[in-house]
């Protein structure tokens, strides 16, 4: 027993403690008051700023008269549109014909050129003829090039409108003016090259684009250049690839920024943003972005300068960084991609459809603990999610993780919806881009036609977590422990096991540190232990837009 006075004492300095922990979330509670109270009347300066902004925007810059097509119109410019009505003449009737007007939103306009008359080999001079606008025209997903022709031949007047134009998209301070781009060769048909230089370049180069190319040549490349590469002068990094040389640059970029920055321990957002050109397989983060694998949407929104920020994860074993990335899969996912490696030298499809059949004959389930940390669905600014995670750091540790443990087929996080033309509204689409968590699947231990009957459901896209055995959580952080009675077994292995019995009812016994395979980001990563994952809202930033469903394809044919 203690002694009364010391318990007194002791009492009355945890009533001292419990007093100031009061004071302390008090004092917190009141300068986040007043922080948003400063929030709120910078928001009111915003709007008149905006109002002001929108009135100014809309005064005429210019009005002319061009021929369109072989109408005369009058054509107007302000700050953010051309819009264009035909001169209609009077007729002796008096029939009055409401003219059809157009318009063009400048943020549209990607090139202003000169247009001139030219003989066939002329490469300079020629007569004026007006001025041609380049724009991009959605269709549904898709962005496509257009043209507006303006006619007139007077050569100062033309070049009035020309220099005005000119000024007017330098105005747009999101376009990339100077990019660094990394082409892999030997992406999916290895025709990334090809499709850089017949679809890109030539929009890179009409829009004033100036690039640096890196040709990669070998896995690694791409990493070690942004690792040592002077940025300064670059407005953002192309990666022409699929989802793993994607996955390489954007683990490059907050590699490089935190290293920049000489911050070890925190991820650090890039200044630059990422843009994609698809020339992979399935292209899952273009699509999430884009919403289609097409080479020429996917410039055009680099070129307009359309940003988007992305959530992303960290993975840590141990304690140590492993990488950066957007999705993980344990169990199913992480198997079907070992077997696929494996098969190397198979065309890719064919290789895919190999080891998803292989390891649907083959599926076992593995015994992990799970515990995550529940996530808060947010759509706040930078500012405001840097306070948050102060504060989530802050709670984390008083926060319970929830721990479940048992056998389950597969597990997912995906910090975006993953979207791709065979599983059109993701394999995460209870997440988004930048909603600052990402989706936990957990699909427990079922039979075979259960488990097929939940992956066919993705390409439909509905009904795919009805199973009593499948749950999704909102996380911001994961924890991963492998335990050790079943796992994955190597291919050797399991083919001179073939002969033994059922596998689901077989566990093997995996040896103590032996590593599993773990999908990231569609990239084979062996880890023997405990992975932790941890949610980074907006941390990187690329060229595209939230997009909530993709363009399909036919769905797969093999299950
Ligand atoms: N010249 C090269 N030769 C071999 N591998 C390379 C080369 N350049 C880059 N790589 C690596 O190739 C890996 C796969 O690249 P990528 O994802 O672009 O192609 P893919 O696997 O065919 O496409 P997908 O992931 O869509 O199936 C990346 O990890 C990248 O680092």
């Amino acid at each position: 027993m203690s002694d009364p006075e010391e318990q007194l004492r002791g009492d009355s300095n945890e009533k001292k403690k419990k007093k100031e922990k009061r004071s302390d979330k008090k004092k917190k509670k009141k300068k986040q008051k007043e922080e948003e109270e400063e929030e709120e009347e910078g928001d009111q300066g915003e709007q008149q700023q905006a109002a002001e902004k929108e009135q100014h925007s809309e005064s005429v810059l210019l009005r002319g008269i061009f021929k369109l097509g072989k109408k005369s119109h009058d054509v107007l410019l302000t700050q953010t549109r051309l819009t264009w009505t035909p001169i209609v003449p009077e007729t002796p009737t008096g029939e009055v014909c409401v003219p059809q007007s157009g318009v063009l939103l400048l943020q549209d306009v990607f090139a202003v050129k000169v247009k001139r008359r030219r003989g066939a080999g002329q490469q300079s001079g020629g007569a004026v003829l007006g001025v041609s606008l380049f724009c991009c025209r959605r269709r549904g997903r898709r962005l496509e090039e257009d043209t507006l022709h303006l006619h007139n031949a007077s050569a100062e007047h033309t070049h009035t409108w020309f220099n005005t134009l000119k000024e007017l998209l330098t105005g747009f301070s999101s376009r990339p003016r100077y990019v660094k781009v990394f082409i892999n060769p030997s992406s999916h048909k290895k025709e990334a090259v090809h499709i850089y230089r017949e679809h890109v370049a030539p929009l890179f180069k009409m829009a004033d684009v100036r690039t640096e190319i890196t040709v990669t040549e070998r896995k690694g490349h791409a990493l070690s250049v942004m690792k040592e590469c002077k940025l300064d002068g670059y407005d953002g990094i192309v990666c022409v690839g699929g989802d793993g040389s994607v996955a390489e640059l954007c683990h490059a970029l907050v590699l490089r920024a935190q290293l920049d920055a000489d911050s070890p321990k925190n991820p650090v957002k890039p200044a630059l943003p990422l843009g994609i050109i698809p020339a992979g397989s399935t292209d899952v983060v273009s699509c999430s972005v884009y919403g289609v694998r097409d080479p020429v949407t996917a410039a055009l929104h680099i070129i307009l300068g359309h940003l988007q920020d992305v959530d992303m994860c960290s993975f840590w074993s141990h304690g140590q960084f492993v990488r950066f990335g957007f999705s993980a899969m344990f169990g199913f996912g992480g198997q079907c991609l070992a077997r696929a490696e494996k098969k190397r030298w198979m065309p890719s499809s064919q290789r895919r459809e190999y080891a998803l059949v292989k390891t649907l004959a083959r599926l076992r389930p593995e015994d992990y603990q799970l515990c995550f940390l529940p996530g808060k669905t947010s759509t706040r600014n930078q500012s405001e999610h840097r306070r948050d995670q102060a504060l989530n750091a802050e709670s984390e540790a008083e926060e319970s993780w929830t721990t479940n443990q048992g056998l389950y087929l597969s597990i997912s996080i995906m910090s975006i919806p993953c979207l791709s033309p065979h599983v059109p509204r993701g394999l995460a689409p209870n997440t988004s881009l930048a909603n600052g968590s990402a989706a936990l699947i957990a699909v427990g231990n079922t039979s075979r036609s259960e488990f097929i009957k939940h992956l066919k459901r993705y390409s439909s896209s509905s009904g795919q977590f009805n199973f009593s055995f499948v749950e999704t959580h909102t996380v911001s952080a994961v924890r991963i422990r492998p335990r050790s009675v079943t796992g994955w077994v190597e291919e050797e292995e399991e083919e001179e096991s073939e002969e033994e019995g059922n596998p689901r009812t077989t566990p093997i016994i995996r040896s103590e540190g032996a590593a599993f395979p773990l999908n990231v980001d569609g990239e084979l990563v062996e880890i023997a232990s405990e992975v932790l994952i941890r949610v980074h809202p907006r941390l990187i930033t690329l060229y595209g837009e939230d997009v909530d469903e993709a363009d399909s394809l036919a769905s797969c044919s093999c299950i």
